[in-house]
């Protein structure tokens, strides 16, 4: 005879998880049931969207493992706070007509997405809102020549055939959704998952001590048994790019990656070298399949950027 089986208690049990509060995080199992988690080291320290195995001890339990990851999206808050998310299907950035978006947030969030290898989804909101939301789609341009997909819209005034549209495009993904306060995230997640802010309002708030505002990446389920979720993660002001080498940004702007090609030299930094495709290419007067100026600058601030030494 055989010995018994361990008994169920510590067997590991496999989870996804759905919050992380610095050095706890929330986990849930298959049946929905959500358990408060802590990871066993660093080694198992997990991020929204990991698929983890716990071991459950009394009401709470303890990450073992962290499955491997598919991607992992980089962001930085602050100087010190680094969020992630992991095992993303696509990043929607979600930008306005008004307030007037910030052109290197774009980018910046877009070069995360490519370096990480995730498909972006530009979505600009406020369609109601004529002269403003035509200058915005105008100064998306050249994001659209370079094959970004931009979606137009007014969300305030989304009717069911625009949220059906949303849900089709969203159906059986997980979406991280980032974009700059007043852009309309919120109204995005109230018209996907009505209801769905108010509860996590009462969840923050009881394990982050009471505190009223979501410091961290929240997880909504659209469709649970189609395993379509979004993803909040709040603040847009700073991408922490600098686990990106300086020499691999231009290979994550599609507009410059298409003309470093045609550099002399194959270690070009396209800030100075003669017979530069990329320099040779931007053009103040912006055509399609060229380089815009602006471009042009977010990428020499950045490389600049990466370039520099750490400060901390
Ligand atoms: N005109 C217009 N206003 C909109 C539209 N969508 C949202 N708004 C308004 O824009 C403002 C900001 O929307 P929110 O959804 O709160 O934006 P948010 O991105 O969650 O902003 P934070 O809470 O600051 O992060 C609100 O006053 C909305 O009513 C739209 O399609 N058209
Ligand atoms: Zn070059």
């Amino acid at each position: 005879m055989t010995d018994a089986p361990p008994q169920s208690a510590d067997a590991l049990r496999g989870g996804l998880v759905v919050s992380s509060h610095g050095r706890h995080c929330m986990v849930e199992t298959a049946d929905g049931t959500r358990v408060i988690c802590h990871p066993r080291g660093k080694k198992s320290a997990a991020v929204v969207g990991d698929r983890v195995l716990w071991q459950p001890s009394r009401d709470e339990g303890t990450i073992e493992r962290v499955e491997e990851r598919r991607n992992l999206f980089y962001r930085q808050d602050e100087v010190r706070s680094k969020s992630f998310a992991a095992n993303l299907d696509l990043v929607l950035i979600l930008v306005a007509a008004d307030p007037v978006f910030s052109e290197s947030q774009l980018a910046r969030a877009l070069i995360a997405a490519e370096d990480a290898r995730i498909a972006p989804l530009v979505v600009l909101n406020k369609s109601d809102l004529a002269a403003p939301y035509t200058r915005a789609w105008e100064r998306l341009q050249p994001y659209r020549d370079m094959g970004y997909e931009v979606l137009g819209l007014s969300l305030a005034q989304a009717g069911a055939a625009r949220r059906a549209e949303l849900l089709r495009r969203l159906a059986g993904k997980t979406t991280l959704v980032l974009g700059p306060s007043g852009a309309g995230k919120s109204t995005l997640i109230n018209l996907l998952v009505p209801g769905a802010l108010a509860a996590t309002g009462e969840v923050s708030q009881a394990l982050n001590s009471g505190k009223h505002t979501t410091t961290t990446t929240s997880w909504y389920w659209v469709d649970r048994a189609a395993g379509t979720a979004l993803l909040d993660s709040p603040g847009f002001q700073e991408f922490g790019l600098r686990h990106i080498a300086p020499m691999h940004l231009a290979a994550c702007m599609p507009d410059l990656r298409a003309h470093a090609q045609e550099c002399r030299f194959y270690n070009c930094t396209h800030l100075h070298e003669p017979g530069c495709g990329v320099i040779s290419t931007v053009k103040t007067a912006y055509s399609a399949g060229g380089i815009s100026a602006s471009r042009y600058k977010i990428y020499s601030d950045l490389f600049a950027e990466l370039s520099a030494p750490q400060r901390y």
